[in-house]
């Protein structure tokens, strides 16, 4: 952490409890497009913040702001303690960035363009780069590619390239947009392993997606964006567990379950989804039994979405480029694969 003077109001203020990136009233238009708009944002030392939201919901823009690649037009964004975009040079040493457009040279080989980028990198001595290089290469699955030139990479390879130059040296901090993105199922799996890796490690790591399976797998805490403004924000298990307890169940004959269930002092409604069971009133296993005591057909009978699935099935409904899953447990990562 830095402790240098600071003249200019500029540097790191941080104590434990600080988190490691931070936005108040973030805003930022491009003429009468407001991109983000009021954003406070908290990312929690080491933890996985998952910012999640449809397209065009601002992610890119807050994470461009974060790391001082684009000003705001309005608040304030910190990193590690430093006010960005002014004190950049203080925070992004400590921090591994995958964003969109990381500017590799299309006629040097994946190898090549990170060895470049390793040569510029402070905090790489020269007899350590060749294995920095290979090492980040090994860790992304490129080994095998390292020789072929960036231009015939893949969408998926140029992803892991990418990710592969955040990773050259240890990180405070990983900041990592739409990593997913072109990626195939198991490249997808690889993400979520290097993920919990730096997790583990005690690296914070912001990561941008589209997709609540994908921020369900890998983050402890998530901030839900839409159309600019962050909807919801908090630890993953929390806003899964918020709204209570439900069951859908299907069946033709939703009123004659109501009644029973009613009669057996169980609270329930008729929802365009089937009917649904409140449990904090019965267990399924008593509601279904209930249910099939009382000559009622039940068809089927899942749990009903928690408060941030419906939050976020609501935002995205009408998102052709979003999947919409009923149930994001069931988002397969074919489907992942398929929505890109
Ligand atoms: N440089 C720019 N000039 C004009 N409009 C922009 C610019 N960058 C972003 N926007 C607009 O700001 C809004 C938010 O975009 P942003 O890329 O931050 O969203 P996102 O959630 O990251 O979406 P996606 O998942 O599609 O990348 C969109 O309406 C977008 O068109």
């Amino acid at each position: 952490m830095s402790t240098d003077s600071d003249p200019a109001g500029v540097g790191a203020t941080q104590d434990a409890s600080t988190p490691a990136a931070r936005t108040r009233g973030l805003r930022k238009t491009y003429g009468s497009t407001v991109a983000v708009d009021n954003v406070d944002l908290d990312v929690p030392e080491g933890s996985v913040l998952g910012m999640l939201g449809p397209n065009g919901s601002g992610k890119t823009t807050t994470i461009r702001m974060l790391l001082g690649l684009v000003r705001p037009t309005e608040g304030e964004a910190q990193l590690l303690g430093h006010s960005m975009p002014d004190a950049a040079a203080h925070a992004l040493p400590e921090v591994g960035a995958l964003v969109e457009g990381p500017g590799f040279h299309p006629f040097l080989s994946g190898r090549d363009n990170l060895l470049r980028i390793a040569a510029a990198e402070p905090r790489l001595a020269r007899s350590e780069i060749a294995a920095a290089v290979g090492g980040a290469l090994e860790r992304v699955g490129l080994t095998g590619a390292a020789a072929r030139k960036y231009r015939g990479y893949s969408l998926g390879m140029k992803q892991r390239l990418g990710l592969a130059a955040a990773l050259l040296v240890p990180r405070r901090m990983v900041v990592l947009d739409e990593p997913t993105n072109g990626l195939d199922p198991s490249g997808t799996r690889e993400i979520r392993r290097i993920i919990a890796e730096l997790y583990a490690a005690g690296v914070t790591v912001l990561v941008s997606s589209h997709l609540l399976a994908e921020v369900e797998a890998t983050c402890t805490h998530v901030a839900v964006l839409h159309a600019g403004t962050v909807v919801a924000q908090g630890e993953l298990a929390e806003l899964l567990e918020s709204g209570s307890p439900g069951l859908i169940v299907s069946t033709p004959e939703g009123s004659e379950a109501v009644q029973a269930l009613r009669d057996n002092r169980i609270l329930s409604r008729l929802t365009p989804d089937g009917v649904r069971v409140d449990l904090t009133t019965a267990t399924a296993p008593v509601a279904l039994e209930t249910l099939v005591r009382a000559g009622v057909p039940v068809y089927e009978a899942r749990r009903a979405r928690t408060g941030l699935e419906d939050l976020f099935a609501r935002l995205t409904q009408n998102d052709p480029d979003s999947s919409t899953s009923d149930d994001p447990a069931d988002t397969s990562e074919t489907d992942m694969e398929a929505v890109r």
